[in-house]
């Protein structure tokens, strides 16, 4: 077939791409251009090799973050984004704090937000939005934030050039770092991720805040998985934590010491907070009383584990706003760090709380509670509890946070389940209706 023909009859074009490409390019170049078209050819050839060596040797040399960050558009700088992040930081009290919040499209995340916003203190957003579930949930709360001023800036926490411009365009006075890797169990199906967010993620934090002037003080979320194995009840803050029975437990355990070690040398006011399954409203589609909910809700059945010897496991389930109130408290009496302009001026504050209920309840009692508020009976399966990370229960002791914050619970698991199912219901439709979950 000749060049000429092809290109006269659309119909006789070969089906693939490559074929009529070469065809066409006879058009121009002819039969004499053999050699031409050769040294175009490897001319080609030699410069996409050079192209990749160079882009192979830039994605080795740059952290994963980096790269990602490098390649793909980024979600921030430029006027007005700067001008977005000024105005979501203006204080609207006297008394106002700046808080930067990590992890403000999650489910602690978003409630403490909007309590700083509400009562008037400048408050910015970062978050990841990553999928570790369902990502349009992060996406709702974000949205709610943007009502009430709240800009949620996209990025990652190891993103330190990110975290740098950030303090450089607002003098943060607390970061609130809720930003995490959070689930007990998801640690056996990808352990990295915990290590990416809350070992390193952390120290990111702590290099961009050692180095901020002024330092800010900062608030973070430990767990109450710390305690582990241990079998003293109820945990007090002054109890082992050398124990993990998780991975999760051990990179939170872990962030406690790098957190000593920030404060020891750099003068960085840090505090921790233990926090006890917190559940309500927004919350992580993840945890049990959640996927729970779902699954009765959609007649499939539910694993309800067992400890040893047949005894109920138990939680010491919280409510989201006492645990926000517990946030902001700690925040309002965060003292200084004491090394702003690298210089550290004396011993900085460092505290670790317990955040809990005080109540624990067993987890087939939250399956009553659900099956009456849900008004459908569950199809139980009652299994020992496999061991992937799960500790037997949980029991706050919180004399420590109701002494120095005035940390005081007051919402029950009944109480706080029945605002989760009404938020539930609302959000993802009764059942029957098309469902987002
Ligand atoms: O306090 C914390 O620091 C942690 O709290 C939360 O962990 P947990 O207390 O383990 O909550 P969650 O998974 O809801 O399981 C609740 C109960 O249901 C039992 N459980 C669980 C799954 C199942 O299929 N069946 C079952 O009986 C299970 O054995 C358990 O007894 C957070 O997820 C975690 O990120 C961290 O913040």
């Amino acid at each position: 077939m000749s060049s000429f023909s092809s290109h006269s009859n659309p119909d006789a074009f070969p089906s693939t791409p490559g074929k009529v490409k070469m065809e066409r390019s006879n058009i121009y170049f002819g039969r004499g251009s053999t050699r031409w078209q050769s040294s175009v050819a490897k001319l080609f050839f030699w410069t996409v090799v050079v192209v990749g060596l160079i882009v192979i040797f830039f994605m080795r040399s740059s952290s994963p973050v980096e790269t990602r960050r490098l390649l793909s558009t980024p979600h921030w700088g430029g006027h007005d984004w700067e001008k977005r992040v000024r105005y979501s930081c203006r204080v609207k009290t006297e008394k106002g704090i700046v808080v930067l919040v990590t992890g403000a499209a999650g489910f602690v995340g978003s409630h403490v937000s909007l309590a700083l916003k509400r009562r008037g203190d400048g408050v910015l957003g970062l978050d990841n939005f990553n999928d570790y579930y369902d990502q349009s949930l992060k996406r709702a709360r974000q949205g709610l934030l943007d009502k009430q001023g709240v800009f949620v800036v996209e990025g990652d926490i190891n993103d330190a050039p990110l975290l740098k411009k950030l303090f450089d365009v607002v003098p943060f006075t607390h970061v609130m770092h809720l930003a995490a890797q959070a689930g007990v169990r998801y640690a056996m199906q990808n352990p990295n991720s915990y290590v990416h967010s809350n070992i390193a993620g952390l120290v990111t934090i702590f290099e961009i805040c050692k180095s901020a002037n002024p330092q800010p003080a900062i608030v973070w979320a430990s767990s109450s998985s710390v305690y582990g194995l241990n079998s003293k009840v109820p945990f007090s803050e002054s109890d082992r934590t050398d124990q993990p029975a998780s991975l999760y437990a051990a990179t939170k355990k872990a962030g406690e010491e790098i957190a000593h070690t920030y404060n020891h040398i750099y003068g960085l006011s840090i505090t921790g907070l233990r926090f006890f399954t917190v559940y309500g409203p927004w919350g992580r589609p993840d945890m049990a009383y959640f996927f729970f909910t779902k699954d009765i809700l959609q007649g499939k059945s539910i694993d309800v584990y067992q400890g040893l010897n047949k005894v109920d496991v138990a939680r010491d389930f919280t409510y989201i706003d006492d645990i926000a109130k517990g946030c902001v408290a700690a925040l309002d009496t965060a003292k200084k760090s004491t090394g702003s302009g690298g210089k550290k001026k004396g011993p900085a504050q460092l505290r670790i709380y317990n955040l809990g209920n005080t109540s624990p309840v067993s987890v087939p009692d939250l399956v009553n509670i659900l099956e009456r508020l849900l008004k459908v009976k569950a199809k139980k399966n009652i299994i020992s509890m496999p061991s992937n990370g799960d500790v037997p229960f949980t029991h706050a002791n919180v004399s420590l946070a109701h002494t120095e914050l005035g940390y005081q619970p007051t919402t029950d698991l009944q109480t706080g389940l029945k605002k989760f199912v009404k938020w539930y219901l609302s959000y993802y439709g009764v059942p029957g209706r098309i469902s987002k979950g």
